[in-house]
């Protein structure tokens, strides 16, 4: 473990000196890159790339690259970063270039105040910082979460990380939001690693508290998001209060960058913000944005919330309805089929009851539906829950696994799924999102 030192901790940022402009690499290249300066990449959907570091040291968004061991990336938009210096030796195709200015000195600047914050905890007993991360799209949230994430686990801490965003499943498919303590090192190949279902993996694979949502943004059915949120809340800080590390770490919170752009968008905030008793805001890339965090939040009367600013790193890069399209298919994949030899194909009959057969109120959250060709090719969620409780209670409980429609014989009400768990499911309530919509077939 090296976390460095602070190399030119107070320094003024330099000025933007990319060391070359994007150009397109096909057979092997060697990089030789100084202390402090970033390699970034862009590997498009259907090709991979091959990445070895040769000397010096390397870390993809906070986790350490070891020397000399081959890397695979395939469809992904990241970066390699070197605080002492190192070489790189890449092959395969993808745009590339050099950046030396970055802001990663104020992100581990930030780290070590959050370290701070976790030593005060532990000589009092107390709860490491629970931190939100906001800011628009695309700013570089979720790589800011990751940072912060692996050097925690780099001090031998165990962060909480909360995905709030559904657009991104975190060890799990879109449409869930999930809290997962996060104790071994994250897995770079795949982003945040492993799902549970996913075979062996070089990585020891997190198990998430998952909860569904099924939508895209927040703002879609902000009736359904918050309760949710609630529950993910509620879940996350009574797994903290079971163990002490965990709760003496704390917990990072990545959200929707739509969320940060107007008022219903604030609103969802501030519900975050008080449901996960949030205590630390960082804002990545909008002084507007941290102008109104301050606002709603440093006055507040507990006093409690600390804002900072951060800057958006020049290394942030916008990701189309296409990509965004393919990175969803590619983690519904992994879901399915990170282990061909543990998935099963169940032919089961069930009467598809978001509450079940018994008489519930129906409280308008869920709509009763049989089997239907609509069905076919989508994602259904598997609650812990029982077919006669109420709709709230199948909204509130976790999810067990997520199943997939392979076919639909409307007339028998059969319905033939992939299910990628060792468990009966035939007497649970299933959520069939209406997103992501799958367009392709799985099998
Ligand atoms: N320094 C960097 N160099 C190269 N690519 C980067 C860098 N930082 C982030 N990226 C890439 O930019 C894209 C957007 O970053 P990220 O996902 O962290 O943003 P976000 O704010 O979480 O986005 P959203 O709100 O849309 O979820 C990602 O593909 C990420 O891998």
């Amino acid at each position: 473990m090296s976390i460095p030192g602070i190399p030119g901790l107070g320094q003024a940022a330099a000025a933007p000196t990319f060391a070359a402009g994007p150009a397109t690499a096909a057979a092997s290249t060697i990089h030789e890159l100084q202390a402090n300066s970033e390699w970034r990449f862009e590997v498009a959907f259907g090709q991979s790339i091959d990445v070895k570091v040769l000397s010096g040291t390397a870390e993809i968004f906070g986790t350490e690259l070891a020397e000399k061991h081959t890397y695979t990336f395939r469809g992904t938009k990241s970066s390699i970063f070197t605080w002492h210096g190192c070489r790189l030796e890449v092959s395969g195709p993808c745009e590339e270039y050099t950046a030396e200015d970055t802001p990663m000195v104020s992100y581990v600047n930030t780290h070590f105040a959050l370290e701070k914050l976790r030593d005060e905890a532990a000589q009092n007993g107390g709860e490491g910082p629970r931190v939100l991360v906001v800011g628009p799209n695309n700013a570089g949230k979720t790589s800011l979460v990751k940072l912060l994430t692996s050097y925690a686990i780099r001090m031998g801490r165990q962060p909480m990380v909360i995905n709030t965003d559904s657009r991104e499943g975190l060890l799990s498919i879109p449409g869930s939001l999930t809290a997962t303590p996060f104790a071994s090192i994250l897995d770079v190949e795949q982003g945040w690693g492993s799902s549970p279902t996913s075979g062996p993996s070089p990585v020891p694979v997190k198990l998430p508290l998952c909860y569904y949502y099924g939508l895209p943004s927040p703002e879609d059915n902000a009736k359904l998001f918050k309760p949710v949120v609630t529950r993910l809340a509620l879940a996350a800080s009574s797994r903290l209060g079971v163990d002490p590390v965990v709760k003496g770490t704390g917990m990072i919170i990545d959200t929707p960058g739509v969320i940060s752009q107007g008022k219903e968008g604030y609103e969802l905030i501030s519900h975050i913000v008080s449901e996960f008793a949030v205590n630390i805001i960082l804002v990545l890339g909008s002084e507007r944005l941290h102008s109104e965090m301050n606002r709603r939040f440093s006055q507040s009367t507990s006093g409690a919330v600390t804002v900072v600013k951060l800057d958006k790193s020049g290394g942030c890069v916008d990701r189309d309805d296409a990509f965004m399209r393919h990175t969803q298919e590619a983690s519904i994949r992994e879901y399915f089929f990170g282990d061909l030899k543990r998935t099963l194909i169940n032919s089961i009959n069930p009467s598809f009851l978001p509450g079940g057969e018994a008489e519930t109120m129906d409280t308008g959250l869920y709509e009763k539906v049989e089997p239907s060709s609509m069905m076919l090719h989508c994602i259904l969620a598997v609650m812990y829950a029982s077919l006669r409780d109420s709709q709230e209670t199948i909204r509130d409980a976790t999810v067990m696994g997520f199943v997939y429609v392979a076919e639909v014989d409307e007339k028998k009400r059969r319905m033939k799924i992939l299910v990628p768990m060792n468990t009966r499911i035939t007497d649970r309530p299933m959520i069939w999102g209406t997103w992501p919509e799958t367009t392709v077939s799985l099998i």
